[in-house]
């Protein structure tokens, strides 16, 4: 069995009708190292397979296993704790923190477990050297430029070592030369991991950088 395996998934939404229907016999399979990316117009379902991914949300059937485990047979708090531990996420807005600096940003994940231990600083200060920011870690993100903002996601995304990172249109607010760093960033830190790497995004350009391809199409990974 591959380290991530998604078997028959189907999403539907409810509506006042007949339910939405976005995810239907979706499916794929990854192992520690490889990466993805997933292409699919606007409204395909490339957030919700994500959010599947990454057990935000339930899927209506099916299966997601990272490493043997089903999440959704996880109750909270171990759910949230699987999450938090096992998958990083980026998303297309960095969703930074304003008040806190640069290494603070970076060590929210661990928060949920009390202050931070010198390994998890000692990782963050390693990660911020790998992104880059070594000279802005004591900045606040209204004074970094919007790809150095990206950088600081990326850098958080790994703070636990997830097994696999799970990335939401994370170039989509970028230009051509950031999207470029960002996209080259992902996947060097992914390798240096030995991580599984997701991205969903519209862009032929970043999903060419991608060992593999799909496209989301009526519900299927084609
Ligand atoms: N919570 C929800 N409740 C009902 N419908 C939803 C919900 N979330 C998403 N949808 C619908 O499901 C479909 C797929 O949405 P999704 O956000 O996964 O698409 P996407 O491919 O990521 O789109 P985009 O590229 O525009 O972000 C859309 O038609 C959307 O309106």
């Amino acid at each position: 069995m591959a380290d991530l395996e998604v078997v028959s998934l189907r999403k539907e939404y409810p509506t006042r009708g007949e339910p939405l229907v976005v995810l239907k016999e979706a499916a794929l399979s990854l192992n520690a190292g490889e990466n993805l990316a997933i292409l699919g117009p606007s409204g395909s379902g490339k957030s919700t397979l994500l959010y599947c991914l990454g057990a935000l949300e339930a899927p209506t059937s099916g299966r997601v296993e990272l490493e043997g485990q089903n999440p959704f047979e996880l109750a909270e708090p171990k759910l949230a704790d699987f999450r938090n531990r096992q998958i990083g996420f980026i998303f297309q807005d960095h969703h930074l923190l304003p008040q806190l600096s640069v290494l603070e940003n970076v060590l929210v994940p661990t928060l949920a477990a009390g202050a931070a231990t010198s390994e998890e600083l000692e990782r963050a200060k390693y990660l911020i050297g790998r992104v880059g920011l070594t000279s802005r870690i004591s900045h606040r993100p209204a004074e970094l430029s919007g790809g150095e903002r990206q950088r600081v996601a990326v850098a958080r995304s790994l703070i636990h070592q997830p097994r696999l990172l799970l990335a939401d249109e994370p170039t989509g607010n970028l230009d051509r030369t950031n999207a470029e760093t960002i996209g080259r960033l992902l996947l060097d830190l992914q390798a240096a991991e030995n991580a599984m790497l997701v991205a969903v995004t519209h862009s032929l350009e970043l999903a060419e950088m991608f060992a593999e391809r799909r496209s989301l199409d009526d519900g299927r990974l084609v």
